[in-house]
């Protein structure tokens, strides 16, 4: 956090303050083994919706696949024995309004080996009110979203997010300016 509070240009403990009663979790994914893996998905599309992921992805089945977003095709993540993979979780994008941008990524099934990976999610506090960062807009660079309730967003998102949905879950694009 603190080598992205520098490349935005702020002191290095500009976040610091926003992990006081944080809501940090960790999980454990197991994907077992589908027959048809073309009709699954081990996790729908979705962004993550904190501030960062740290995951550890199974060294041995890949699975987690990113979406690129010049041609939005989903391009796998092939996994690096003793590595983690780093996520910008949604957060980080409104904080840097934009200047940052979180990926939409999926996990995929396969059809004889179980899965496994461990993501870490770094969270605010329930009571944050998340928006852009007050050092990074002026007139030429407005605030891109207008402020929304960390607590009250991701007990909405947890009941949409994961499903296996055509559209959108619900994400902080709700709280984007529109002009
Ligand atoms: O299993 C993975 O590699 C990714 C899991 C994930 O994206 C999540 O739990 O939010
Ligand atoms: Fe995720």
């Amino acid at each position: 956090m603190e080598l992205i509070a520098l490349s935005l240009g702020l002191p290095a403990q500009r976040f610091s303050g926003f992990f006081k009663d944080q809501t940090t979790s960790l999980k454990l994914n197991h994907y077992p083994p589908c027959p048809i893996p073309n009709l699954a998905l081990g996790l729908g599309r979705h962004k993550d919706s904190g501030v960062l992921t740290v995951l550890a992805q199974d060294d041995h089945v890949g699975g987690l696949q990113v979406k690129r977003k010049t041609d939005g095709e989903w391009i796998l993540v092939k996994p690096t024995p003793d590595a983690y993979v780093i996520n910008v979780g949604q957060i980080i994008q409104v904080w840097s309004n934009d200047r940052y941008e979180s990926v939409e990524h999926r996990v995929i099934v396969n059809s004889e080996k179980e899965r496994f990976s461990i993501p870490f999610f770094f969270r605010p506090a329930y009571y944050t009110m998340v928006k852009p960062l007050e050092e990074l807009i002026d007139e030429q660079n407005p605030a891109k979203y207008r402020a929304y309730n960390w607590g009250k967003f991701y007990t909405t998102r947890k009941g949409s997010n994961f499903r296996k949905l055509d559209v959108e879950n619900i994400q902080m694009e709700h709280f984007r300016v529109t002009k």
